[in-house]
């Protein structure tokens, strides 16, 4: 078994995280279990750079293996928006719920047949001393006019996936850790660093 540090401070990422990498038996730590550890600012442009800069900043910080997550909501009627902004689209505070009420109302004007949006995510995996590894994944939905379900984070509440016909919110964790943005691109990270025998030991 080996630990695994997750350089986020963000509670939803943690839980899904720790619950995706329990088939290899990994202790997964974050930032959120070491006391005083720094807030990265993100001041990429990309979802990429982001996830690039508080992977490495943290891995050199520590000297250890560091995987970090840079993810958000691209809502087309908004021409992506909020993007890399989804964290503070509606202030600093970074509340989900206003966030939420920020979209519903920017979107209650837009019909249902253009109310097309993607979760999207970057993962970033910094070793000391090896070239940074990155990955992306989506997941397809729409926009709903209302929040539904009480599971997941974020906007997951607002964000309908059409051929599960429930919001993200109201998907059990196992069946959203199949298909969501944060999903796809660890499997492929998971591919890669088998693939390279970079860390850990087979499955
Ligand atoms: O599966 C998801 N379900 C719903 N919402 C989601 C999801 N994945 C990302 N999101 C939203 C939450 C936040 O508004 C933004 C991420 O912002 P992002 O900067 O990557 O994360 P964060 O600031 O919460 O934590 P940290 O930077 O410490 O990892 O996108
Ligand atoms: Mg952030």
């Amino acid at each position: 078994m080996m630990k695994i540090l997750i350089a986020t401070k963000n509670e939803g990422k943690v839980k899904e995280f720790q619950s995706m990498f329990e088939d290899l038996g990994h202790e997964i730590l974050s930032l959120t279990d070491i006391e005083g550890s720094p807030d990265v600012e993100e001041t990429g442009t990309t979802f990429e750079e982001n996830a690039i800069l508080k992977a490495e900043t943290i891995s050199q910080q520590m000297n250890i293996p560091v995987i970090a997550d840079d993810s958000g909501l691209e809502i087309d009627a908004l021409e992506g928006k909020p993007g890399v902004y989804s964290a503070r689209y509606a202030g600093l505070q970074k509340s989900d719920e206003d966030n939420m009420s920020k979209v519903l109302a920017e979107l209650q004007n837009v019909p249902d047949t253009q109310r097309s949006a993607r979760f999207v995510c970057a993962l970033a995996f910094a070793m000391p001393n090896k070239k940074t590894i990155v990955v992306n994944g989506e997941c397809e939905g729409k926009i709903l006019r209302e929040k539904r379900g009480s599971k997941g984070f974020g906007y997951d509440p607002i964000f309908y996936v059409p051929h599960l016909n429930r919001s993200m919110a109201e998907l059990a964790k196992e069946e959203k850790n199949k298909i969501s943005h944060r999903a796809v691109a660890l499997k492929k990270l998971k591919n890669l660093i088998n693939e390279e025998d970079l860390l850990w030991e087979k499955p």
